[in-house]
């Protein structure tokens, strides 16, 4: 199968090129960087010290030559890259986090046309987590459910896409939505807490990977849920088993619970 990925100087994108590059069943065919780039001519294996033949380039033109483009970039740019996907029949793998409501739209629309995997965190130990999180949300409903994140300081959004799945999931067993329940921020006099709502907390800070702790306090005891990435390979392995997965799907909009098969 011949794979695309988007942001091929990026953090994401070297990991995703080096896991392709490894897999048997998968060849790079495509690498994608945005006009400017220092990266754009130079071959794709470079930062490898290996020559690929794939030079990287800024024409998502390119992506008619790929089955599925891999993209972890920024929302502006997925979008782009995605009406070329679209243009293209060329299936596609979002890990980009921090979309608006308007560039989740977008996504679910061009869903109908081409097959689609867009999740928050590719992991397959994140993933696990959230089944995790949806059994102790429905066993502990009146609990105060509070979620960590800390990411290096490079990010650019918060909390971490993944941060707001979790609260998602917790909010959605419990029968609410997560924007009727957050509480994104606390300073000065907050007041007590108020019963049912979800807070967050973001640490930014050094080259740390992602983590993210998940706190069910009641009285007398709590329980915290703590995943850890200490590397980024999961990342690019999950989103490898997501290209091998919509290569087996017709059109649609799917999710890493559903690639895992966690969504029974
Ligand atoms: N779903 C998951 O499992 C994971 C998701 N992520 C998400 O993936 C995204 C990327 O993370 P990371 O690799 O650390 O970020 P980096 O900043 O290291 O890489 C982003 C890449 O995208 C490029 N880029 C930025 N803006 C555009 C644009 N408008 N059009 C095209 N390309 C663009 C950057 O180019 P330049 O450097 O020239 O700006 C860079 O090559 C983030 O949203 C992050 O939250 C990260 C890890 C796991
Ligand atoms: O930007 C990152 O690095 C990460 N982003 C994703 C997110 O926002 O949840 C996933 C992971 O935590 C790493």
């Amino acid at each position: 199968m011949r794979v695309a990925v988007a942001g091929a100087s990026g953090r994401m994108g070297r990991e995703l090129i080096d896991a392709v590059l490894q897999a048997p069943d998968l060849s790079l065919a495509v690498a994608l960087d945005r006009a400017g780039s220092p990266g754009l001519g130079q071959d794709a294996g470079a930062f490898l010290g290996q020559h690929t033949g794939v030079v990287i380039t800024d024409d998502p033109a390119a992506l008619a030559d790929a089955d599925c483009l891999i993209d972890f970039t920024r929302p502006e740019g997925t979008l782009a890259h995605l009406a070329a996907c679209v243009e293209h029949a060329t299936n596609v793998v979002i890990g980009t986090t921090g979309f608006d409501d308007a560039g989740k739209a977008a996504i679910a629309q061009a869903a109908q046309r081409i097959g689609v995997v867009f999740a928050p965190n590719m992991s397959v130990g994140v993933n696990t987590t959230l089944k995790l999180l949806e059994l102790a949300a429905r066993m502990l409903p009146d609990y105060d459910v509070e979620v960590f994140e800390a990411h290096h300081r490079k990010k650019v959004d918060a909390p971490s896409g993944t941060a707001l799945k979790m609260g998602e999931v917790v909010a959605q067993a419990r029968g609410k939505s997560l924007d009727d329940v957050a509480d994104w921020a606390r300073h000065g006099h907050t007041g007590e807490r108020e019963p049912g709502r979800i807070g967050f907390s973001v640490v930014r800070g050094g080259d740390i990977v992602g983590d993210h702790t998940v706190f069910f306090c009641g009285t007398g005891e709590r329980i915290e849920i703590t995943h850890r990435s200490s590397s980024r390979a999961n990342y690019a392995q999950g989103s490898l088993r997501a290209v091998r997965y919509l290569a087996g799907h017709a059109p649609g909009l799917f999710d890493m619970q559903q690639v895992l098969g966690l969504d029974g």
